[in-house]
């Protein structure tokens, strides 16, 4: 079962202090929420969870079945859907999840049959509700089906941590029910979900809440 933990913390950019001294611990199945007002630090700390950005202060650590991942490693662990992110317009859908397990090293065909890696892009498609329009190019998609591949492309490796930043950004009800449904599979599995969010009622699904704005004095 993976924990991600972060001890003491803390980042600022020049004279702006986001946060100090941040200490907290998700374990799988476990969700939390973080939540602030615009600018307060969200979207950095998803950053530094995910560790594609090193703090100024403090440490986060990702355990694994009682092993740490090497901070380098980190996040090959971690799936990240953020509006920052894009994906490639001149690709289909398909395509775009091809480049990705590609990237971890995986062949996603077999001659003319699929590997274990091509049948999971194929699920993973037709459950964000991609099924019939795998092969369109994702240039022609709306951004509602734009952020639909984001999210395919996030749950591709299984995640341990699944970081949503403004999950329900551009989607309509749909997509929300099928935010949701990812949530779900992400914590049915054991695994770890935390929420960037200003929604009060995407704050509520989660089991804890955690307002960046409490770490800043
Ligand atoms: N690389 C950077 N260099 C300098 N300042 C930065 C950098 N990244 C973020 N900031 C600043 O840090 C503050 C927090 O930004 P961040 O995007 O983390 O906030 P947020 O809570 O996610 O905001 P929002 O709710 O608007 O998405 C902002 O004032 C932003 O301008």
């Amino acid at each position: 079962m993976p924990v991600l933990r972060a001890v003491d913390v803390g980042q600022n950019f020049g004279s702006l202090l986001l946060f100090r001294r941040m200490s907290f611990e998700v374990i799988g199945g476990e969700s939390l929420a973080i939540t602030g007002s615009n600018g307060s630090g969200k979207s950095t700390l998803l950053k530094i969870l995910s560790g594609v950005m090193t703090p100024k202060a403090g440490e986060v650590e990702l355990v694994i079945d009682g092993r740490t991942v090497d901070d380098m490693k980190r996040p090959l662990h971690v799936g990240l859907v953020a509006p920052y992110l894009s994906v490639y317009d001149n690709l289909s859908a398909r395509e775009n999840l091809e480049f990705l397990a590609r990237a971890r090293g995986q062949s996603v065909t077999d001659g003319a049959s699929d590997t274990a890696a091509g049948k999971r892009i194929a699920s993973v498609l037709q459950r964000v509700g991609l099924e019939g329009r795998e092969d369109d190019l994702v240039g022609t998609f709306s951004s509602g089906m734009k952020q639909r591949v984001k999210y395919a492309a996030a749950m591709l490796p299984r995640p341990d941590v699944l970081l949503l930043d403004e999950p329900s950004a551009n989607l309509d009800v749909e997509g929300i029910a099928m935010v949701e449904e990812v949530m779900e599979w992400q914590l049915e599995a054991d695994r770890i979900l935390i929420v960037a969010t200003n929604v009060a009622a995407e704050a509520e699904e989660c089991d804890r809440t955690l307002s960046v704005e409490s770490f800043r004095s």
